[in-house]
């Protein structure tokens, strides 16, 4: 078997995920014309074109422009179940995606619409896949805390479809601080949290995430390596690091997948997980962005299956749930041993 179809069938979760990031060219078109909006794109190939990113903001920009043709329950459904049917082609047996309200609610668009038409995909995935999932609601950093509080409160009747709390968008110049009071409400509200930090910004932001925000993971978490003790005490704790590869090559976190630290990072002892954000502009999924890693930085398929482990360990599943799914991992991964040896 070929090391891509090998890890197309590793079974993995996925924990860093914008759902808005899964909108594909072809799918903005339909919505477009569907919703009646005007697409300052000609064709589906000038979308493509569009996607050179020099920095997260240039990203941002065109990410936030896309999204503006999801308007109705249908189109968040039809948006979720095309990532879940990829997903599934992935190997993905579990996954933890990110909304983000506000980019929606702004242009009113009903909370309701949004998380339902999300969560009905996601009860049909978990029927047709077996794809289990939670949903992270994320709040824009770059918008104010008092905004981030009226999102809270507005998802108030759906609270039961909401597992945990992010942060994202622009990360310089609003640090995690800005959102301590927000989510010390979703703290003692039940949620878990999790945070975008270290991304663009210092390590100082995840310093500031796990101590003021409380948060289980790190989404990203690249720049740790500039505070040795922050990185010492993140192998220590087991603080899983949500890393996404291919996001961080095309928003120029490292120039080339060459230079990027994931393996660094794996080999020091760090809970480091693979993961691809936003795959409809960073030119890949999950499979894809594992398949770079082990491409470019030499990582073995053992330590693949290593890193899927760290995704199920990483992942809000019980800890029966977890047991389950490191069991099927573990399956498949004799299942080889047994194709092997037949081959010999
Ligand atoms: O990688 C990201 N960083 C911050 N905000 C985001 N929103 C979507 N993707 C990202
Ligand atoms: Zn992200």
């Amino acid at each position: 078997m070929q090391i891509s179809q090998l890890i197309k069938s590793l079974p993995k979760a996925e924990l860093h995920l914008h759902i808005e990031g899964t909108l594909e060219p072809e799918l903005m078109f339909e919505l477009a014309q569907r919703n009646n909006i005007q697409l300052p794109y000609a064709s589906i190939d000038e979308v493509r074109k569009s996607y050179e990113f020099h920095d997260l903001q240039s990203f941002l920009d065109v990410y936030y422009l896309g999204a503006s043709v999801l308007r109705t329950r249908q189109d968040f459904f039809d948006l979720t179940f095309a990532y879940l049917e990829k997903a599934h082609e992935d190997g993905i047996t579990h996954t933890e995606i990110f909304f983000d309200p506000q980019t929606h609610t702004k242009r009113g668009v009903l909370f309701e619409d949004i998380i339902m038409g999300i969560a009905d995909a996601l009860a049909k995935g978990k029927e047709e896949f077996a794809i289990s999932s939670y949903i992270i609601m994320s709040f824009l950093r770059h918008l104010s805390e008092d905004d981030a509080f009226e999102v809270l409160e507005l998802a108030k009747p759906y609270y039961k479809y909401i597992k945990a709390i992010g942060l994202d968008s622009a990360e310089v110049g609003n640090p995690p601080e800005k959102f301590k009071n927000v989510f010390a409400k979703a703290l003692d509200l039940g949620f878990l949290t999790v945070a975008h930090a270290g991304e663009e910004g210092p390590a100082e932001n995840i310093r500031n995430s796990l101590e003021l925000l409380k948060v289980q993971r790190i989404d990203h978490g690249v720049n740790c390596v500039q505070d040795d003790k922050l990185l010492e005490e993140l192998i220590y704790k087991k603080i899983p690091l949500t890393i996404c590869p291919l996001s961080n090559i095309k928003l120029k976190v490292f120039q080339h997948m060459k230079e990027h630290n994931i393996r660094d990072l794996y080999l020091k002892g760090a809970c480091v997980t693979i993961n691809s954000d936003d795959p409809s502009y960073f030119g890949g999924y999950l499979a894809d962005n594992y398949f770079e890693c082990q491409r470019h930085l030499n990582f073995s398929f053992i330590e693949l299956i290593q890193i899927a482990k760290n995704s199920f360990r990483a992942s809000f599943l019980s800890e029966e749930e977890k047991l389950l799914k490191m069991e099927e991992l573990e399956n498949f991964v004799k299942s080889l041993s047994g194709l092997y040896a037949a081959e010999k």
